[in-house]
């Protein structure tokens, strides 16, 4: 459960309430005012009796017969998440994911803003990504504190990782997104969302290979027996 405000807000929920954000917004560019819940979940990808689940945590929105006002609802999507104010971000470890993710345009209508690239290589060091020049780790905290650093994406190699997530957190950082492959052990206070590609895409062999076990073609995609191999449990 996470506190939201006053109230205690389920974690699955919260991690469903961008969904409905981005929808709300895709609404709005359409120009669409006022949306039913069927509609919104249809549009969330999530069932409509969950979504008004999640949205009577935040309070109550929904109008009987009329819907929910859309820029009502994403304004309170927004306050609940903390994007009300801008989040000031850094990328630390600019190789190639961190190069990918600083160019990534999408932060800033989302309420990030990147402000600074950190990297220990010094042939990396003076690159630049996303009109930013890449800065030395040797001088992270003096960056961090300067720029005003709020969150931190952290896409070192593991061995760095741990070490370079303690200097982070020495410098006030609490909320880190994660891309590598390494359990972080940090302070309770501190939220580490982890980010694991080629585990996600194990989860989707494992439903491939439920699919296929289930109308009985033993040979997962493409023939490939990796995927055949895994079994769902019941
Ligand atoms: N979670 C996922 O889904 C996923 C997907 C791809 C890669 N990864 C992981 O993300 C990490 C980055 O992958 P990549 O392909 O970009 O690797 P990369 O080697 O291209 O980049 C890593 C960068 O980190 C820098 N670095 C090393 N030590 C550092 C330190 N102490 N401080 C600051 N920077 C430091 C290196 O100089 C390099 O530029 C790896 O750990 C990789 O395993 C995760």
């Amino acid at each position: 459960m996470i506190e939201i405000g006053e109230v205690t807000v389920p974690a699955a929920t919260v991690a469903r309430l961008p969904f409905y954000l981005r929808a709300l917004r895709d609404l709005l560019s359409d120009g669409v005012t006022t949306t039913s819940s069927s509609g919104l979940a249809e549009r969330s990808g999530v069932g409509s009796a969950q979504l008004r689940k999640d949205l009577s945590y935040l309070g109550s929105f929904g109008t009987r017969g009329v819907g929910y006002d859309v820029e009502t609802l994403a304004s309170s999507i927004s306050a609940a998440l903390g994007l009300g104010s801008e989040h000031r971000l850094a990328i630390v470890g600019v190789g190639n994911l961190g190069n990918a993710l600083a160019n990534y345009s999408g932060y800033a209508a989302r309420g990030f803003r990147l402000v600074a690239l950190i990297d220990a290589d010094p042939d990396v060091v003076g690159r630049s990504a996303a009109g930013l020049e890449v800065e030395h780790s040797d001088r992270l905290e003096e960056i961090l504190a300067a720029r005003g650093v709020s969150m931190v994406i952290l896409a070192t190699p593991g061995a760095a990782a741990q070490a370079v997530a303690e200097r982070i957190v020495a410098c006030g950082v609490r909320e880190i997104l994660s891309f590598s492959p390494v359990a972080l052990q940090l302070p309770d206070d501190v939220v580490v969302r982890s980010v694991d590609v080629a585990g996600e895409l194990q989860i989707l062999a494992f439903h491939a290979a439920a699919r296929h076990a289930q109308s009985g073609d033993a040979v997962g995609v493409d023939g490939d027996p990796a995927v055949a191999g895994v079994q769902p449990s019941a």
